[in-house]
């Protein structure tokens, strides 16, 4: 199970278990590794999440950290233990199966390489959820532009409204005639957007067809606050980055039947100049071939008949569903062991 606890409470797991109110007056708790403690922050009754701060011992002083993923929501008490030096593994009192265990990653390979990002000196912490395959578990949807992203989204989001909720991905690009501000696209200035990345506020972000794009935490956030499941819509290079955080997601790349049938929807669809067609169909092959070939997709649906292919999503998803719920029925007839099971092996 990794480290013991570096300073917790004298015997936490019996502690948590007899539902004790836990001893920390303030409802923190300090984990220490090397010249760091590391202080995670309890509910205060104001805040709606749990906080972090850290304390270096090396220059006796406080940081307040760049806090990356989507917070824990705050709780009665928490229990914190060290894990193989990288990371700390929450366990949230009275919370619900699916939301009860949570990782503060301190020095996993994603938060060193965002260090390096924010340029080497300032201080990162990751976020990521301890249950797998829990209902908010996102789904990645790529595919070269034209292939029929947004219309098979479209239909899942009409007939699904209340199961599926779309991550609304920032952009530098113009808008197109029917696309509206906040709804389609949060369309933004180059130098704000760049301005956010720097600041940590994306979960990704890739340059595509000479525009920027990103998806920010917060639209990923709003979506699973809403209780429902977060589709993105995004590139290949998107995708490896998400596949890459510690956000675990359902990874889906749309293909077309043929190059001339993606160029034939292109041009109907009617919304790039001839100069932008050309630039999305050279595109087109390079995210063909890693879309195929790189592994980074768990599965690669054709859209040749879009009825065809929307049933064929659905079966996909329907799937994730059935998964989830047998998941549920173990944790709720095997509880505890399962949960203890799986803090050995994550
Ligand atoms: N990495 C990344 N790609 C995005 C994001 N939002 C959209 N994209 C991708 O950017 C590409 C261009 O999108 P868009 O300009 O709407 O054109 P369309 O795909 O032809 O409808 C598509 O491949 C989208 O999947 C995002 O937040 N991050
Ligand atoms: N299976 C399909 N057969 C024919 N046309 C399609 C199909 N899927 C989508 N389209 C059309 O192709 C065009 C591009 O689709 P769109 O959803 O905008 O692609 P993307 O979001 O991947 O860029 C649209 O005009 C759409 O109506």
């Amino acid at each position: 199970m990794g480290e013991a606890p570096a300073f917790c409470y004298e015997n936490p797991l019996k502690e948590f278990a007899n539902g004790n109110t836990l001893k920390s007056k303030s409802a923190e708790t300090a984990i220490v590794t090397g010249s760091k403690k590391y202080v995670i922050e309890g509910s205060d009754g104001k805040s709606t999440s749990l906080g972090v701060r850290i304390y270096d011992e090396s220059t006796a002083q406080w940081v307040h950290p760049v806090v990356l993923g989507t917070k824990p929501r705050a709780c009665k008490g928490h229990l914190a233990v060290l894990l193989n030096e990288d990371r700390i593994l929450i366990i949230k009192k009275g919370a619900s199966p699916d939301d009860c265990l949570w990782f503060l990653e301190l020095d996993t390979q994603y938060v060193r390489d965002q260090k390096t990002m924010h340029g080497g000196n300032t201080e990162v912490v990751a976020w990521s959820k301890g249950v797998r395959g829990d209902a908010e578990m996102p789904i990645v949807i790529s595919g070269p532009s034209g292939v029929g992203k947004g219309t098979l989204i479209n239909k899942l989001m009409k007939e699904y409204p209340s199961m599926f909720g779309f991550s609304v991905s920032h952009t530098t690009r113009a808008p197109r005639v029917k696309e509206e501000d906040g709804v389609h696209y949060h369309f933004t200035e180059k130098s704000v957007m760049e301005k956010e990345i720097k600041d940590g506020k994306f979960l990704e972000y890739a340059s595509v067809h000479g525009n920027l794009y990103g998806t920010s935490i917060e639209a990923v956030e709003v979506v699973a606050d809403e209780g429902k499941r977060c589709i993105l819509d995004i590139d290949v290079q998107g995708a490896r980055s998400v596949r890459q955080s510690p956000v675990e997601a359902i990874f889906i790349f749309i293909r077309p039947p043929s190059m001339e049938e993606l160029e034939r929807r292109l041009r109907a669809r009617g919304t790039e100049t001839e100069a932008q067609i050309s630039k999305r169909l050279r595109n087109a092959e390079a995210e063909l071939e890693q879309g195929i070939s790189s592994g980074l997709f768990d599965h690669i649906l054709y859209n040749d008949e879009l009825e065809d292919c929307y049933q064929r999503l659905k079966v996909i998803l329907l799937f994730l569903c059935l998964i989830i719920i047998f998941q549920l029925c173990h944790v709720y007839f095997f509880g505890s062991v399962k949960l203890m099971n799986n803090l050995v092996t994550v």
